[in-house]
């Protein structure tokens, strides 16, 4: 079999991955194994989200991951490997599914191409069990895609994960990876712009407007009590749409309005996608140098320039706020302590998205080699950010105060390289799209001074932004 031609420069690397291959082959017909190969070139400059738009199947799992600001977009398309887990320790036993799986990749890539090497995609459940016994994604899933394609500083890097086996036909790999470029490379760039046509959808809240304030009062209750200090509630609003949710359009759209938000998507491969627009990083690691956000309190962006520094101000100063902000703060710096890092608490300053404003705190610290970022994930989630404090209690709580399966709302999705690098964020201000059916969430942190019907308004503000972008 003779491989045909693709991309100018493939040819040049054509050589060197035969003899790669070859060698890979070779190991596995002497140790009577299988081993993966994962295989990184540059290819031409495309958009990932149309090459997922395009690419992914229905029958596949696949992932989303965008952040406008920092000019990178990341796409991972069916899997090579996959573990779907539930219980308590998901985080440690993802961990290890990572680590055995690494030993048994090996590389093939140029220096310094951004995004090269295997990439292990992993989502969760806010609660280490869902109580919904068909809630449509696992409480863990951690998977090595197939193809991955990214964007970093205005290059675009191309990661094929296969298997070679002992009687595997080297040349047949080595076309399937041309083919793809080709096709990749007869996409189109594509025009991002908004397409927001006249909805045409029904809407209903999945617990009403009453439910959630009675919650909040009976929270604020038990914050009087002592019984905890903040409790984070959500809402769910349930959408019906005359046609299917077109996923690949309100991916576009939540990019545009959100330019400095972390646009996400995943597939369980079965037709459902969990989807949003979150401004809170729970954990970013390049170089072993970690940033974290505190990310609590909130104040909608005012209409005028004067109106929104208004708002600004009045949210920095606000005693209420400031005390939820710093719960998270506390939280986080404890956290890290205790797995043996040394936190640096970084300025205060502000997240203005496009409707609401936050206060920030980041939060740096250095990683030692030995410690996985799937550890710092497992000590981190749930912040008091989207749980409260105390935590069990405030997690406890609510299980009993929403009437609905939290499932990945909430919970930290990203990535994790083969050095140590990894970006989660967390899954907020998200929904849960089943062909012509969305569930969206979000929700509020409530403390004591928290007014019911201002919490029940910045939650309505939170869903609105995502039931924007939604075609
Ligand atoms: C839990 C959510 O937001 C959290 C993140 C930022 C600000 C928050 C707040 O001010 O209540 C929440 O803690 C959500 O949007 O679903």
């Amino acid at each position: 079999m003779t491989v045909s031609p693709c991309r100018n420069s493939f040819f040049v690397e054509y050589k060197d991955l035969y003899q790669f291959l070859t060698a890979v082959q070779e190991n596995c017909l002497n140790n009577n194994c299988k081993q993966f190969v994962s295989i990184s070139l540059e290819i031409d400059l495309v958009d990932p989200l149309v090459v997922l738009d395009e690419l992914a199947e229905v029958n596949e799992i696949n992932f989303y991951f965008e952040n406008k600001g920092k000019g990178e977009a990341i796409a991972a398309i069916d899997a090579v490997a996959t573990l779907s887990i539930d219980g308590t320790d998901r985080f440690s036993k993802a961990e290890n599914f990572i680590k055995n799986s690494l030993k048994n990749i090996v590389k093939f890539s140029n220096d310094n191409l951004p995004f090269s090497g295997p990439h292990f995609f992993c989502y969760f459940s806010f609660f280490p069990k869902n109580s919904q016994a068909d809630y449509p994604f696992s409480a863990a899933t951690i998977f090595l895609p197939r193809w991955q394609i990214s964007i970093k500083n205005q290059r675009c890097i191309l990661v094929m994960n296969s298997v070679v086996t002992a009687s595997e036909n080297i040349n047949r790999i080595l076309q399937t990876l041309c083919n793809k470029i080709d096709t990749i490379n007869s996409l189109k760039y594509y025009s991002p712009n908004l397409e927001v046509f006249p909805a045409n959808f029904s809407k209903k809240s999945v617990s009403n407007a009453n439910h959630f304030k009675s919650s909040v009062t009976s929270a604020l209750e038990k914050i009087r009590n002592n019984h905890l200090t903040k409790i984070v509630l959500a809402d769910a609003l349930d959408v019906h749409s005359s046609n299917d949710f077109n996923l690949f359009k309100s991916l576009n759209n939540l990019r545009q309005i959100h330019p400095n938000c972390y646009i996400f998507s995943t597939s369980n491969g079965k037709g459902q996608n969990f989807i949003g627009a979150s401004p809170e990083r729970l954990i970013c690691i390049h170089d072993q140098k970690l940033i974290t956000d505190a990310l609590a309190g909130s104040a909608p962006r005012g209409k005028t320039p004067t109106e929104d520094a208004a708002n600004a101000n009045l949210l920095i100063n606000n005693e209420k706020e400031k005390h939820e902000h710093s719960l998270v703060i506390d939280f986080i710096t404890q956290r890290l302590s205790q797995i043996g890092l040394l936190p640096q608490v970084l300025p205060p300053r502000l997240r203005q998205l496009s409707n609401i404003q936050h206060l920030w705190t980041p939060i740096s610290a250095l990683v030692p080699a030995n410690v996985h970022p799937l550890k710092i994930v497992a000590q981190l989630h749930p912040t008091p950010a989207v749980a409260g404090a105390a935590r069990d209690i405030a997690c406890a709580e609510i299980r009993r105060y929403e009437n609905f399966e939290r499932g990945l709302y909430a919970a930290p999705l990203g990535w994790v390289d083969s050095e140590g690098n990894c970006e989660f964020v967390v899954g907020i201000r998200s929904a849960l799209i089943d062909g012509d059916r969305a569930r969206l969430y979000a929700g509020a942190g409530i403390v004591a001074g928290s007014d019911p019907e201002k919490e029940f308004a910045e939650v309505q503000l939170k869903l609105q932004a995502l039931l924007k972008a939604l075609v």
